[in-house]
C-alpha cells in the first residue's frame, strides 16, 4: 500500500462542480482526507482566470504509476484537453508526492512521473490547502509544509482564499 498527495485544480467551466465530482470519485479509490476548495491566482506565466484547487490524500494497493493513471482518468472524465503547458484546463490533477506505508518516499526523476512533484514546494495553490489539511506535513527533500509556507512571500500566501466551508 502507498499514500499518494494529489493536487487538483481548474480554472474553466463550473469549476466547483468539476472539483467536487472528482473528489467523489476519489472515495472509489482511497480517499483519506480532502481540503476545503480555495480560489487561487493563475500560477506562472500565462494569463488565464483564476483557479480553484484542492488538495486529497489517497492510500491504496497502487504504485506511483498507478497514482498517475488515476490522476490521468479524473482528468479525461472531465472533459480535458491537452492544450498550453500551465495554461486553461477543466481538471488538472498533479501527483505530488507518494509515500511506502513505512514512511518512505518514492523519488523519481522520469520527466514523464517526477516525485515529488518538481514545482510543489514554490506554489501557494499547493502549499496553503495541504497545510490547512496537515498541518504536520513534510515534502520530502524541502522539508515541512509549515516552513515552506512560511518562506513564500506574502502576497502568494494570501492570494488563496478558501472557497467552501466542508459540508
Ligand atoms: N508528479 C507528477 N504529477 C503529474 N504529472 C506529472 C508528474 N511528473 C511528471 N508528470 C508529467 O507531466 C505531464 C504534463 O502534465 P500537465 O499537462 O498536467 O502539466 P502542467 O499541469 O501544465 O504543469 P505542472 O506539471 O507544472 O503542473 C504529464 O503527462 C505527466 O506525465
Ligand atoms: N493557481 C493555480 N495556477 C496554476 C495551476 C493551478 O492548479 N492553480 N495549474 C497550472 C497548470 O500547470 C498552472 N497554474
Amino acid at each position: 500500500m502507498t499514500r499518494a498527495v494529489l493536487s487538483l485544480g481548474g480554472n474553466l467551466g463550473d469549476r466547483a462542480g468539476t472539483l467536487r465530482a472528482a473528489l467523489v470519485a476519489l472515495k472509489e479509490h482511497g480517499l483519506v482526507a480532502r481540503s476545503m476548495l480555495y480560489e487561487t491566482p493563475p500560477w506562472g506565466p500565462v494569463e488565464q482566470p483564476p483557479f480553484l484547487n484542492a488538495i486529497a490524500v489517497v492510500r491504496g494497493d497502487r504504485d506511483a504509476a498507478g497514482w498517475l493513471a488515476l490522476a490521468h482518468e479524473l482528468e479525461e472524465a472531465a472533459g480535458r484537453t491537452r492544450e498550453v503547458r500551465w495554461g486553461a484546463r477543466t481538471l488538472d490533477v498533479d501527483v505530488v508526492t507518494v509515500t511506502a506505508d513505512d514512511g518512505t518516499p518514492v523519488t523519481s526523476e522520469d520527466p514523464g512521473l517526477t516525485l515529488p512533484h518538481p514545482r510543489a514546494h514554490e506554489r501557494a495553490f499547493v502549499l496553503v490547502p495541504w497545510l490547512a489539511l496537515d498541518p504536520t506535513a513534510t515534502l520530502p527533500g524541502h522539508g515541512r509544509i509549515a516552513d515552506l509556507v512560511a518562506a513564500l512571500p506574502a502576497e502568494d500566501v494570501a492570494g488563496v482564499v478558501r472557497w467552501e466551508q466542508l459540508a
